[in-house]
């Protein structure tokens, strides 16, 4: 048996910060987990080395279900971002062992392909509808068949999902929370203008997007959605915060267009109620911040029972390890729905050597034993860690509000 003999955590900063745990065994194989938690890293970082890497000396690296069984049930305190973006990193370095011992990737061992490739989403933004609508053309020009769109407020100084860049999006910015400004009924003005100019440029053969992050109400989200029927949108995401999982019950009352939850989500029981009242139509819990490809196969295998599709989030907040996991699982489950694909910075693909590929609106995690994703030990030591937080938000009167 393959003999788990150490493990270390990586904490390198090519850009935005990433923790990678990396689990060697006694015959030298090595497998990879990402473990970044955006704006809390030190955390996940602290409890794999301090809780979790001493328990893990001396298991067999084939033990996956069991290692996971005794992360999760053996902490008490069970669930939470931290607690299941470490379990997810032990998950993901066991089965990317367990691909290459096989010699088989890890899509292979999680049934095979249900498809050729994937078929993800691009990031198109811009600080007026006409900016956004150019980026947009230029993805549908790159192949890209999913598209999501955000574009800045008249009359406010920023809004989630609108970089300096266009391209590379990285809302972590400062040492210290960035405070943002809101106005629910100025951004509930512009995304029908916006939708509606998307349509006009690319036509109908591209399926659109919109991110809300959390901040409208169930009845304010319930009237966006009926505003954007005409144009069709692919899904609405983050439309209000899930604590509540009922709230959505009052959205699905006033629009048909599909809705997309859960990057936030990180385990099966946040999910439970909206998957089973058919409350939401793609779930958006992901590898690294829901227990790995393990949990993951368990939140998408409930979804199929209530045609709920997968849509992973994929921001650049998860470093190409995860993306790589999240091929592999992509490619093999049946009611695979969209994989969201905001491309890394040069400088990370570099620092994460991986096999996967982007070609024509889709992509494939490759044919590589294990994952197809290392980290470049020697590469990530030139980039220090820089503590960077998210922004915070608040309405004009100074309320605390939803980032
Ligand atoms: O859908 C998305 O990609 C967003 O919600 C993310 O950009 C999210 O804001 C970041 O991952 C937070 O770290
Ligand atoms: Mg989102």
């Amino acid at each position: 048996m393959p003999k788990i003999v150490s493990a270390k955590v990586i904490i390198t900063s090519p850009g935005r910060n990433f923790v990678t745990l990396k689990i060697e065994c006694d015959d030298g194989t090595t497998g990879v987990g990402d473990a970044t938690l955006n704006g809390r890293e030190l955390s996940v970082a602290s409890y794999l080395t301090d809780h979790v890497i001493p328990c893990l000396i001396g298991r067999d690296a084939h033990r996956i279900e069991d290692i996971w069984q005794y992360l999760y049930k053996g902490a008490y305190w069970r669930r939470g971002p931290v607690t299941m973006s470490a379990i997810a990193a032990v998950d993901t370095a066991l089965w990317d062992i367990k691909g290459k011992l096989a010699g088989l990737p890890v899509y292979q061992l999680l049934g095979g392909a249900s498809r050729e490739s994937v078929m993800v989403y691009g990031h198109a933004n811009g600080t007026t509808i006409e900016d956004t609508v150019k980026v947009a053309l230029d993805y549908q020009a790159q192949g890209y068949k999913a598209i999501r769109i955000q574009c800045g407020v008249p009359g406010m100084a920023s809004t989630y999902g609108v970089s300096k860049d266009k391209y590379f999006y990285e809302p972590a910015d400062a040492d210290l929370p960035t405070e943002n400004v809101w106005n629910t009924s100025k951004y509930m003005r512009v995304v029908p203008e916006l939708f509606k100019a998307a349509r006009e440029a690319l036509g109908w053969d591209v399926h659109l997007l919109h991110d809300i992050h959390h901040r409208l109400t169930p009845i304010e989200a319930g009237r966006l959605g009926k505003d954007l029927e005409p144009y069709r949108p692919f899904w609405l995401e983050d439309a209000t915060p899930a604590e509540n999982q009922e709230a959505f019950k009052l959205i699905r009352q006033h629009t048909t267009t599909p809705l997309a939850v859960g990057e936030i989500f990180n385990s099966i029981w946040d999910a439970k109620d909206l998957i089973e009242n058919q409350l939401i139509d793609y779930i958006r819990a992901t590898v690294v911040h829901a227990g790995g490809i393990t949990h993951l196969r368990r939140i998408a295998a409930l979804a199929d029972m209530y045609q709920v599709k997968t849509g992973c989030h994929g921001a650049t907040d998860l470093s190409p390890v995860c993306m790589a996991a999240a091929l592999h699982f992509d490619l093999s489950v049946p009611n695979f729905g969209v994989q969201e694909y905001m491309r890394h910075t040069p400088e990370t693909d570099a620092v994460f050597p991986h096999a996967y590929t982007f070609a024509n609106g889709a992509m494939h995690p490759g044919e590589a034993p294990g994952l197809g994703v290392d980290i470049d030990e020697d590469l990530a030591k030139g980039y220090e860690y820089n503590r960077a937080f998210l922004p915070v938000n608040r309405l004009e009167d100074g309320t605390m509000f939803n980032w």
